[in-house]
């Protein structure tokens, strides 16, 4: 429940990066002792995360922003259904339960479905070392005699291909080379951890990643960096309602192509060292957004970015180059006055006011968007249905505006 139109004015501190965290919690099984993650973030998906390591025997303590993985007594069993459906992520228990154990059975990823999310890439890379990949009921069932490094030429540079062949390589014999790898900090971030478990990874970060493979990992203790998409977030909910916020404990490298684009529009930002302060405006000018891969305009976040963008005098396009048809926020800011169509795979937005209404987060980001929407509009209440979605990725998001003077709250449906 939303009651807009006061400026955020404050400090939020950022937390960990959930696409970090999701990776690396999977990664920590390849380690034959106790591995503690550090600054991990409350997040719906890092539960589930926890609720499948024990699944399969690992013994997880969670307190707070820190997470022990004792996986000393885990076993490979199949996990066709249950928790892995909830959560995009949990194809990371593919290559990390391969690179163990040469044999994985697991359910087909659940987690935002804006569109079909192929998962190709991932399996060719793990064909590449040698495993055989069989789909039987909508569980993919993987198994290799012996894992042998190869090099894998990703078509598309994914995240998720780029760090699952990293974590099945980790234990192959001899070298992989991932070429037109993704270079997402997220991936410097699981190379970091593999490697200080004894891994030997390098070029984690450019396009072509070595990994030369070693037959045992041990623990260690890692600090996943901050949420860069959580910290955009909030960047763009500052300009959004003309406020002045510092958003703290965030590597503003992370966001420039973000901090670009709002200077571009007109508003203040200051870059610290590690804090990025956003001062807003009250008028914006209309401005184009590409989303693409990193170092470019994030798409996680070109859903706010959208909301924002209704604030902007004149019309701007916003297209996203990662995925064709994450529009599904349009219909429902379109329900809030916005005027946007969606031509192919961009959205035309043309500047204007917002007013309240009834909403549905169809996706996490399109959740995000319509929190962002909801605290520009100065009368009557935002009711956004679905939140359980924004958990998924937001820590205490509610709590967070409301100390930046937001009028928000949260209700239980009937
Ligand atoms: C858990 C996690 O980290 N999720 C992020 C990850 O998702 P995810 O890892 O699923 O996204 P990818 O980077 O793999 O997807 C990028 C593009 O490649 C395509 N593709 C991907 C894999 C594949 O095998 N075949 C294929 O065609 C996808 O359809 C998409 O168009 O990166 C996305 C792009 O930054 C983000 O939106 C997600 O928040
Ligand atoms: C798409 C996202 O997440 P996932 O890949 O986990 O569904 C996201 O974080 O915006």
């Amino acid at each position: 429940m939303i009651r807009g139109g006061r400026p955020l004015r404050g400090s939020v501190s950022i937390s960990g990066a959930k696409n970090s965290a999701i990776a690396l919690i999977p990664a920590a099984i390849l380690a034959e002792s106790e591995v503690v993650l550090d600054n991990l973030p409350i997040l719906s998906d890092v539960a589930v995360y926890s609720e499948i390591l024990e699944e399969l025997g690992a013994r997880v303590l969670w307190d707070g922003n820190q997470m022990r993985i004792d996986p000393t007594h885990i076993r490979s069993i199949p996990m066709p259904n249950g928790p892995v459906k909830k959560l995009r992520a949990s194809y990371y228990m593919m290559g990390a339960l391969l690179g163990r154990f040469k044999e994985a059975t697991i359910g087909l990823p659940g987690g935002c479905n804006f569109e079909p999310r192929p998962i190709d890439q991932h399996i060719k890379g793990f064909e590449a070392l040698g495993a055989t990949v069989t789909n039987e009921h909508g569980a993919i069932h993987l198994h290799a005699k012996e894992l042998r490094g190869a090099k894998v030429y990703l078509d598309v540079s994914s995240v998720g291909a780029t760090i699952n062949i990293m974590l099945a390589a980790t234990r192959a014999k001899g070298a992989t080379i991932i070429e037109n790898a993704a270079k997402e900090p997220e991936i410097i971030d699981v190379a970091t951890l593999l490697n200080s478990m004894g891994a030997v990874i390098k070029g984690a970060g450019t396009e072509t990643i070595r990994i030369e493979g070693v037959t045992e990992l041990k623990g260690c203790r890692h600090s996943i960096i901050p949420d860069r998409i959580q910290a955009g977030t909030y960047m763009i909910a500052a300009a959004a309602t003309r406020g002045d916020v510092l958003i703290d404990g965030v590597i503003p490298k992370h966001l420039e192509a973000l901090t670009a684009k709002l200077l571009e529009m007109g508003a203040h930002v200051e870059e610290l060292d590690e804090s990025i302060r956003v001062i807003g405006q009250p008028e914006y000018q209309h401005v184009d957004v590409k989303a693409l891969v990193y170092p470019g305009f994030p798409t996680d976040i070109q859903s706010p970015m959208t909301s924002l963008l209704t604030q902007a005098k004149g019309v701007s396009v916003l297209s996203d180059f990662v995925y064709s048809n994450r529009f599904k926020h349009v219909p429902e800011l379109v329900r809030m006055g916005a005027k946007i169509r969606v031509e192919g795979r961009s959205a035309i937005i043309e500047g204007g006011p917002l007013n309240a209404a009834k909403v549905k987060a169809a996706d996490l980001r399109a959740g995000a968007a319509l929190v962002v929407a909801g605290l520009t509009v100065p009368e009557g209440t935002t009711e956004v249905f679905g939140v359980e979605l924004i958990d998924r990725g937001y820590d205490h998001l509610v709590p967070n505006l409301r100390a930046l003077g937001a009028d928000v709250w949260r209700e239980m449906e009937e």
